[in-house]
């Protein structure tokens, strides 16, 4: 039986190529939490646990991360068979709770080792199988100027890179925030899908009066506007609004996403590895979904390029994707911590085909961009703030 052998963790901060201006931080890096996983037949396998801008996004951090796989969970893998990721994630579950973020990044690398074993992607491995070899992918204007915006988006259609753009709003007044939405609408609107992203900033008076007035402005879906764990308030939205509401926060795994459906509190979710607490959960949330009929959109939590390909691999499974996905992280970032960057095109990412992951870490970039190599050099710019 396959033991572990070592698990590494370590934290990489890599420098975003603008600053990211959304309703909770500004982010200036992004710090990825590398988990590392090496079997007693030398099997390795990688995962990510990754969030946005400190804890100003969600309950788990970067530090947090690799304190409860260190700390928590590489015990529990030292008594566990390897080759059995659906066993050893259960005795997991049964020692931590929540965590979702960093039980995402050890399942993640259980998986790429089995993938790995068995010569075949994960994506072989998850729901019903890979069922498309690209997915559609986003990209979201937010470096807080709206003349720069309309730029960044002109340029990603004439390199088509994208033709969906999602736009961070909630941090400015609801009319200041829906005019820069119209500008960016009336600019682009006919040659790309404009969805906007409130990351749960507004109150619900404030979410009915946006709402409508971004519908007017032609902006096709607006995510997370209120509270997440405001199930009434998101159906009373969902209902009375033209504009579809696409649940984001809310969605923290199976449970929560039945409760969304059974109040029908929203028409699309965005599935989220990490938030979902895993690959396989994801694929339950997906089930979910569909099986209530609504939209589906592959979301981010900006992972670098080993969260960003095990969201994929989950995608790629999809029987539907009706809103393409927003698989960008690793575009955000000024270098790529891959030895074979993942493949964009044609406004596409294409879904690495060899085993497990499909992907290899490069180890000169790895050791580079490490946080324990010289101090904390990103880490003051990267809480939110
Ligand atoms: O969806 C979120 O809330 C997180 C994220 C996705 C794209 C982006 O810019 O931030
Ligand atoms: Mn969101």
């Amino acid at each position: 039986m396959p033991a572990l052998d070592r698990a590494d963790t370590f934290i990489v901060d890599v420098p975003t190529i603008r600053p990211h201006v959304l309703a909770m931080a500004t982010m200036h890096s992004q710090a990825m939490t590398i988990v590392r996983l090496t079997d007693s037949d030398g099997v390795v396998g990688i995962g990510e646990g990754t969030t946005i801008g400190g804890l100003s996004y969600g309950e788990e951090s970067p530090e947090s991360i690799k304190s409860a796989i260190d700390t928590y969970i590489a015990p529990v893998l030292e008594t566990c068979d390897l080759s059995r990721v659906g066993e050893t994630m259960a005795k997991i579950r049964t020692c931590v709770r929540g965590n979702h973020f960093a039980k995402c990044a050890i399942e993640t690398a259980l998986l790429d080792m089995a993938g790995k074993r068995l010569g075949l992607p994960v994506s072989e491995l998850i729901g019903g199988g890979r069922v498309r070899e690209t997915l559609p992918v986003a990209w979201t204007l937010a470096s807080g100027d709206t003349a720069r915006d309309i730029a960044e988006g002109e340029a990603m259609l004439e390199a088509r890179r994208h033709r969906i753009f999602k736009l961070k709003i909630g941090k400015r007044s609801v009319r200041d925030d829906v005019a820069h939405v119209g500008a960016i609408c009336k600019a682009l609107g006919d040659r790309a899908s404009i969805r906007v992203d409130v990351n749960q900033n507004w109150s619900e008076p404030q979410a009915k009066l946006g709402m409508a007035m971004l519908h007017d402005v032609g902006c096709e879906l607006v995510e997370q506007p209120i509270a997440g764990d405001d199930i009434e308030a998101m159906a009373r939205l969902s209902q009375d609004q033209a504009i579809p509401l696409m649940a984001d926060e809310a969605l923290t795994g199976p449970r929560s996403a039945l409760r969304v459906v059974k109040a029908s509190a929203a028409s699309v979710f965005a599935l989220k590895i990490e938030q979902s607490g895993g690959l396989f959960a994801t694929a339950e949330v997906a089930a979910i979904a569909l099986a209530a009929d609504l939209g589906l959109y592959g979301g981010t939590m900006l992972e670098g390029s080993v969260g960003t390909a095990a969201s994929a691999h989950v995608f790629a499974t999809l029987p539907r994707l009706d809103w393409g996905t927003e698989l960008f992280g690793p575009l955000l970032q000024t270098d790529e911590i891959l030895a074979e960057p993942l493949h964009y095109a044609d406004f596409s990412l294409t879904v690495p085909i060899g085993a497990g992951l499909g992907i290899a870490l490069d180890e000169d970039k790895i050791a580079y961009f490490r946080r324990d190599r010289d101090g904390a050099r990103l880490h003051a710019v990267n809480t939110g703030a």
